[in-house]
């Protein structure tokens, strides 16, 4: 049942109710983003302190059963970010303001003016991710192919480009890569045919049966309801001592 309580939660720590996804649903493949300097903005996102899909058990549950069901068809789902502490949404909200700061704009955000990107709905200043129920995450075809790390300063290419001419990611062809903030992106355009329309179609109909509602700007974005903690934004990091039962000796 959901949990009384309001506002903003200081705590270093994560209440009961909250899980490392890997100790749930092991087989889901992880790619952390905000802990590389792989994201639109370029470096490592504060609070991400390991690279771990941290989220409430809910959600964590409902994303094995998720899985299961691709498993069978031959896919798996791959998480790009999950839980997001407060500080981390205080730290793009800072790079915002910085407007002359564009060193990724030519990758996540080519025809969009970063002053835009709050009030054109790709990030929010209190984020459902912060409630621990909120997901970014893709598909990836079985067998997964390996992956390689962006080196910082590379040349980048637009989010939007075909696919084997975007940054390389062993994620089916989606028609935008994650955190492409362009209406591309938006779940439902209509410039998304054949196998990309099928693979979000997929994704987002597996997600759906389990409880999960897409956000329309976005189509890797999904929130599991009920929500646990419909009205906490969190900011303990992500990191395996912050959960309950996490610090061992
Ligand atoms: C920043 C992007 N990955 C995202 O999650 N956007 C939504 C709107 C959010 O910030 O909650
Ligand atoms: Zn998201």
């Amino acid at each position: 049942a959901p949990v009384a309580d309001t506002g903003l939660s200081g705590g270093a720590k994560a209440p009961r109710g909250f899980v490392a996804l890997s100790d749930v649903a092991p087989t889901i493949l992880q790619e952390i983003r905000y802990t590389t300097p792989h994201n639109f903005v370029g470096e490592p996102i504060d609070g991400y302190r390991q690279p771990m899909c941290v989220v409430t058990r809910p959600t964590a549950e409902a994303l094995k059963r998720a899985q299961r069901g691709l498993l069978r068809k031959g896919y798996s789902l791959k998480v790009y970010d999950c839980y997001r502490p407060q500080r981390a949404v205080d730290h793009f909200v800072r790079w915002a303001e910085d407007v002359a700061d564009e060193r990724m704009k030519a990758e996540f955000y080519p025809q969009v003016d970063k002053g835009r990107l709050f009030e054109d709905g790709y990030i929010a200043e209190k984020s459902g991710h912060s409630r621990g129920s909120t997901v970014d995450l893709t598909l990836v075809k079985l067998p997964a192919k390996p992956t390689r790390p962006y080196v910082p300063g590379e040349p980048l290419k637009p989010c939007y480009a075909p696919h084997d001419q975007r940054f390389p990611d062993n994620s089916v062809d989606m028609g935008t890569g994650f955190d492409c903030f362009d209406t591309l992106s938006h779940t439902d355009d209509a410039r998304i045919t054949g196998a990309q329309r099928a693979h979000r179609d997929l994704l987002r109909s597996a997600l759906a049966a389990e409880g999960f509602t897409n956000l329309p700007e976005e189509w890797w974005h999904f929130t599991h309801k009920p929500e646990l903690f419909p009205d906490t934004y969190f900011d303990f990091p992500v990191e395996r001592r912050s959960l309950p039962g996490g610090h061992h000796h």
